[in-house]
């Protein structure tokens, strides 16, 4: 059991008080989800001509059908230097570590050098019941599932539409030529704002699937509290206060999901589900279909296969927690990768800074063998340069660094 757990500092974040316990539950598998055809989709299929479905209001993006094989048509299609290259990725270990053991120095230790070899590990006996872990991935299955038409109405490219489905892509600037080409990702995703204590934010969700409000906000008070665990184990393994990282990330977070489709794919050598990216935030919490891979993280400047292992949620570290631990956590480069048979589903809910946050190295982590690495900003700061770079291989806490 972990003992030495410091009050969130934040009124609006979810206390971990009373909670003493509930790392000792064990956790049930976590079940490979089904994609069953409904019958509502069998009536839409009919009703679509090709296989790729040009969104009503999206000029630009062909997104992805969830509901039958999509046809790996040319935008899909990455450059060759840009291509996953399957043949070389590695199987190394990723950490997995056990939230449930009774040694809180032991477990700082391991979090901490799992922080600074990977900026990933995976985390079992982590406390979110089994059935809620089932309950989202087929929540979100089931939104992805609906008939496109449906779809359609929540489709946007606008970054500032709370909740929107949409198709992620790559611009590519060919040598020679002003306009650069559009990649598309062979993904859909949906996203939403959360919250760990307030529901009101579910508000704004669709009315379908009818279950999806209930579940995302059980989901989230659940990834709050774990979130506060793992930021507060985080703290200590740089040598500070439990509270120092959950403080400086503000007082009003924001808190993003981005829940991920992935339907198989008939080339997986030729695209990505995911580009290559860092996630801009301070800490993600990724739940994914078990036992299909997708997920490879670059360790050592290779890739290697994140195992989707039962029980595990997957944690990685973003920018922020790179920049806050003046570079000692590494905010981990990933991608997804396609698989030919199966389809894949994870739900990332992102821990980002209030707005106002003013972001920098922890000042007790500067000294003389350890320069400050980045200059101090204000999140909103960060956030504009990450909407300029939009589409492109993001450099934005390099555009920080010293
Ligand atoms: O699907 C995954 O495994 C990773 C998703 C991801 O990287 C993201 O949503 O930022
Ligand atoms: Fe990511």
């Amino acid at each position: 059991m972990i003992k030495s757990i410091s009050s969130p500092v934040c009124n609006n974040c979810v206390s971990l008080n009373g909670t003493n316990g509930r790392w000792r539950k064990s956790l049930p598998m976590t079940p490979s989800i089904s994609f069953p055809k409904s019958s509502i989709t069998k009536i839409f299929a009919s009703a679509m001509s090709g296989n790729v479905f040009k969104w009503a209001n999206s000029e630009d993006s062909d997104c992805l059908l969830s509901t039958h094989s999509p046809m790996l048509t040319p935008n899909f299609v990455l450059p060759v230097e840009r291509r996953p290259n399957l043949a070389e990725v590695l199987r190394d270990k990723v950490p997995i570590i056990d939230l449930g053991k009774n040694d809180t120095n032991g477990l700082v230790e391991e979090i901490a050098k799992a922080c600074e070899e990977y900026g990933l590990f995976l985390i079992v006996n982590h406390g979110v019941p089994l059935e809620l872990c089932e309950n989202m991935l087929s929540a979100v299955t089931d939104l992805f599932y609906q008939p496109p038409q449906i779809k359609a109405l929540l489709v946007s490219d606008d970054p500032d539409k709370d909740v929107r489905i949409c198709n992620h892509y790559r611009k590519v600037e060919e040598k020679g030529d002003q306009k650069s080409k559009r990649f598309s990702m062979w993904s859909e995703v949906f996203k939403h704002s959360w919250h760990p204590s307030d529901d009101s934010f579910a508000d704004l969700l669709p009315s379908n699937p009818p279950n999806y409000r209930r579940v995302v906000t059980a989901y989230a008070r659940e990834i709050g509290i774990l979130m506060s665990q793992l930021l507060s184990l985080m703290s200590q393994g740089l040598g500070l206060k439990g509270d120092v990282l959950q403080h400086r990330l503000g007082k009003n977070p924001l808190f993003r999901v981005q829940a991920n489709y992935y339907p198989p794919c008939s080339n997986p050598n030729l695209t990505l589900g995911l580009g290559v990216h860092t996630d801009r935030d301070a800490l993600t919490v990724l739940l994914p279909t078990s036992n299909v891979e997708g997920l490879q993280i670059m360790k050592d400047d290779k890739w290697i296969v994140v195992d989707p292992i039962p029980n595990a949620l997957v944690v990685n570290i973003g920018d922020q927690l790179q920049v806050l631990s003046n570079g000692r956590y590494k905010s981990v480069l990933h991608r997804v990768v396609t698989n030919e048979h199966q389809s894949r589903v994870s739900i990332a809910m992102f821990y980002g800074p209030d707005k106002d946050a003013y972001i920098g190295p922890v000042e007790d982590l500067i000294n003389n063998p350890h320069p400050q690495l980045y200059r101090n900003y204000f999140f909103r700061e960060f956030l504009e340069v990450y909407r300029n770079q939009e589409g492109k291989n993001r450099k934005i806490k390099e555009y920080f660094e010293i």
